[in-house]
């Protein structure tokens, strides 16, 4: 849940780091809420605004708290491979369009800096000690980002000194680092999880600055998930805090997806990809049983995408439960309904279900106390153990077939596995973007595809909200309709997601569409079906 934020504009002078000359606006966020782990955030947004409703959301330089560091001309210019590129330098007023979906009367709205090389520098090759850091749960391509980070500072900038931080942000201050070179990381994208090792807690924020300050540090590639760039934006602040010239650069990792803004987290593909061999078995094993069914519990704790995306991919599978729908078992539309008609109808059915749905469903009438792991993350209940137990039950005790059911569980080894071709070329690009960044001097910002186009964007558009599934949303019908599984939901909870959703619906021409939003459940054909 985002706090209560005070929110104060003012008009202040263009920074020196390339901000295109438009009005800037400086959004000072206090957080209301005590309980929010995060301390009230010192560095300011830097928010700028242009014609017709344009706004860039910029990120921090190091020059906006070291403001006679010097540039340097980049080295790039006289790379024997790039030097020959037509436009190889990103336009300082190139931006990246948060919005691409645009109607002729509506703002420009929000926009990103374009990731990308800048033709001067803040960092001479010589003077670079750059460090690595993989955090949270694995995902794949994780070596890839790692080996494109090392030959990208060695090959395009130069840069020689590297280091590895092993096992994850306690790495800073319980271990000695470990020399990275292109020798050394040659070879490491073809290896699932992270040669750095990775862990969950320990996020010591003074401790990991200490150590940042100690070994001379100058450049951090943060690389983990939601968890992992709420700490490196604290890790920023606290840099900054100290007047050190470090860039503190975040690469966003999550198999399920889940950080906002982005287009797609890195190793989503390759993961979505492997889940299809768990429901190939699944559904091998049940159409070579009588009645049988095939249950696949995949990861998604918060958000649903490896579960919603596999299922598309897939076709074999006939319901797909996500954190974000809720669901029920019993009576009229119920999911054992469904099952008993599904089998009647077709003999075999394949259930895919992620990890963190059903969750309060699984709690009810449980007396358990909630755990969490190192980082804070809720411990679920296993929603695949329980639901094949609930329809074995019902079968047995309220019906007259003999069903088969086989549950699998491939959880780990959808993200143990090296990345996939597009996968690699992705985490290419994406360290590549990150060290352009880092030697332009920007700091304090995560780097992805937004719309395509790679972006620097500030930490707190990330870590302030979690990317979902919205259940109101086309791709969530899409999945309905080819499953044809109940739509489960009541009134309330159609009015809950569309509160939830980020953009505000644009009124169609003459009323079109009118029956689905004023009616929510108009979206289901009267029997509980889209
Ligand atoms: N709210 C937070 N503030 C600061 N650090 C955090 C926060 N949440 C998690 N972390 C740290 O980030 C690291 C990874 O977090 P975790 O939630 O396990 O994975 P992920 O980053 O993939 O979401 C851990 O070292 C954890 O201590
Ligand atoms: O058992 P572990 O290592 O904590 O990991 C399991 C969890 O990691 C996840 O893959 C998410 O991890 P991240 O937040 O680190 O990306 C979840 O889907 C899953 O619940
Ligand atoms: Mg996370």
């Amino acid at each position: 849940m985002e706090a209560a934020q005070t929110v104060v504009l003012a008009s202040v002078p263009a920074s020196t780091a390339g901000v295109p000359q438009h009005k800037i606006l400086d959004l000072k966020v206090m957080s209301a809420d005590p309980a929010v782990q995060a301390p009230a955030r010192k560095t300011k947004k830097k928010l700028s605004a242009g014609g017709g409703g344009y706004v860039l959301e910029d990120v921090p330089h190091l020059k906006d708290y070291l403001p006679h560091l010097p540039s340097y001309p980049n080295p790039l210019q006289n790379h024997p491979a790039y030097s020959v590129v037509k436009q190889y330098f990103v336009n300082p007023g190139d931006t990246v369009s948060k919005k691409i979906v645009v109607h002729e009367s509506s703002a420009r709205g929000t926009h990103f800096r374009r990731a990308g090389p800048r033709q001067r520098v803040y960092f001479q090759p010589g003077e670079v000690v750059a460090a690595i850091v993989t955090c949270g749960g694995l995902c794949p391509g994780l070596n890839t980002v790692i080996r494109e980070l090392v030959c990208g500072l060695h090959d395009m900038y130069g840069v020689g000194s590297v280091v590895g931080i092993e096992g994850g942000y306690k790495g800073f201050y319980a271990r000695n680092t470990v020399e990275l070179t292109p020798r050394s990381v040659n070879g490491i994208h073809k290896r699932g999880g992270t040669v750095l090792r990775a862990s969950r807690g320990g996020q010591d924020t003074a401790k990991v600055v200490d150590s940042i300050q100690d070994r001379g540090i100058n450049q951090v590639y943060i690389i983990g998930g939601d968890g992992t760039q709420k700490g490196a934006a604290q890790v920023h602040e606290e840099v900054q805090r100290r007047g050190l010239k470090c860039a503190v650069v975040g690469v966003p990792k999550t198999i399920d997806n889940d950080i906002a803004v982005i287009d797609k987290s890195f190793g989503f593909d390759t993961a979505v990809e492997e889940a299809q061999r768990a429901i190939d078995a699944a559904h091998v094993e049940a159409e070579s049983a009588e009645n049988g069914i095939g249950v696949v519990k995949l990861m998604g704790r918060n958000s649903g995408f490896i579960a919603m995306h596999a299922t598309l991919a897939s076709r074999d599978v006939d319901c797909c439960l996500i954190p974000e729908s809720p669901f029920y078992l019993e009576g009229k539309d119920g999911l054992l309904e469904f099952c008993e008609k599904r089998l009647r109808e077709n003999g075999h059915m394949v259930i895919v279900v992620a990890e963190g749905a059903g969750q309060d469903l699984i709690a009810k009438g449980m007396h358990r106390a909630d755990t969490h792991d190192a980082s804070g993350n809720r411990h679920l209940l296993d929603v695949g153990l329980w639901l094949s137990q609930k329809i074995k039950e019902h079968f047995k005790k309220k019906t007259n077939l003999p069903i088969t059911l086989k549950y699998i569980d491939p959880t780990y080894m959808i993200r143990a596995v090296p990345s996939n071709a597009s996968d690699n070329v992705y985490c290419t690009l994406l360290a590549h973007s990150a060290v352009h960044g880092a030697m332009a001097g920007y700091t304090g910002f995560i780097v992805a595809p937004v719309n395509g186009r790679h972006a620097y964007i500030p930490f707190y558009r990330i870590t302030e909200k979690q990317n979902k599934v919205v259940i109101t949303d086309r791709m969530w019908a899409r999945v309905l309709c080819s499953t044809n599984q109940p739509c489960f939901l009541s009134h309330e909870d159609v009015e809950k997601a569309r509160q939830d959703e980020e953009e505000p619906h644009v009124p169609l021409i003459e009323g079109e569409n009118s029956l689905v939003r004023t009616s929510p459940m108009s979206m289901c054909n009267g029997h509980g079906h889209f």
